[in-house]
């Protein structure tokens, strides 16, 4: 049997495995059958640490999302992992490794996680985009903007949250042929200078209540166009992070976006992998 912990950040919830000591046999579709809501155990990514193999990192973090992609950042996350490790090992600081890069974690005395979500990336190559264009303001109706937190973020800033249906349009754009690698579609209100309302079309998870990179490219897109302050309340359907992203001459972490939020187990559990298709 495969031990798992459930956990959540602000209701974009997760099962997260254990692989540094032991394999599992973990396949796409194996995953995708465990992450399902009805057949599985259900969760919005599926989480695997394995060791890891970069110098100064605690642990490689691999994110899964509920179809069996594996997606390069997953913030919530993040910081479910951190509280995780700080849970079992007594470490409130931890660096994870993952596909967008190392990620500086912290934990401070009330629990509540901070992870340095590293540089956002700008250019349409990076997004990626399919072509050539300015990412401050794509191509498409509504006027998006594109960064990547280490995974494909589309911000559209609404006058009105109604103005767009995310489980309407949200499917559509995740697979505009613009985003070759698909797209995670963020519905953005400016509230103020210093907060954002945001929900998520989450690329090959659908709609969450909440999403730690696309709250980080929602700050980071409404900068770019002056819309808000450098540090934002980002309130989601599933509760509030705080996003800051630090100017490029800021001492130290120049450029990089920290992300602060709570992180939460839910119940722990086992599995048996041979009862999934693989
Ligand atoms: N669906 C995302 C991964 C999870 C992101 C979200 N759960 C977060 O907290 O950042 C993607 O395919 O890039």
């Amino acid at each position: 049997m495969t031990p798992f912990h459930k956990m959540h950040g602000l209701g974009n919830d997760f099962v997260v495995v254990d692989e540094r000591a032991e394999r599992y046999g973990l396949t796409p579709a194996r995953i995708a059958a465990l992450a399902d809501r009805h057949r599985g155990i259900g969760c919005d990514q599926f989480v695997v640490l394995q060791p890891a193999t970069r110098d100064g990192a605690d642990v490689l973090v691999r994110f899964f999302n509920a179809d069996g992609t594996e997606a390069g950042a997953c913030g919530n996350a993040s910081r479910c992992v951190a509280a995780l490790l700080w849970r079992q090992e007594g470490r409130r600081e931890t660096v994870l490794q993952t596909r967008a890069g190392l990620l500086p974690a912290r934990v401070d005395d009330a629990g509540v996680v901070t992870v340095d979500m590293g540089r956002p990336a700008l250019d349409w190559r990076d997004v990626p985009l399919a072509r050539a264009a300015d990412t401050l303001h794509l191509p498409l109706a509504g006027d998006p903007a594109a960064a990547s937190m280490g995974n494909p973020h589309a911000t559209f800033f609404l006058d009105d949250m109604l103005d767009l249906d995310p489980v309407v349009a949200g499917p559509l754009l995740e697979h505009d042929p613009l985003f070759p690698e698909r797209a995670n579609i963020g519905f953005a209100h400016v509230r103020s200078r210093t907060e954002l309302r945001l929900r998520v079309w989450e690329r090959g998870s659908g709609l969450t209540l909440a999403c730690g990179s696309g709250a980080c490219a929602a700050v980071v897109n409404a900068v770019r166009r002056g819309l808000v302050e450098r540090t934002c309340t980002v309130g989601m359907d599933g509760g509030a992070l705080s996003v800051s992203w630090r100017a490029q001459d800021d001492p130290g972490e120049g450029g990089h976006v920290l992300m602060t939020g709570p992180a939460t187990v839910s119940f722990v559990g086992t599995f048996d992998p041979e009862g999934y298709p693989s």
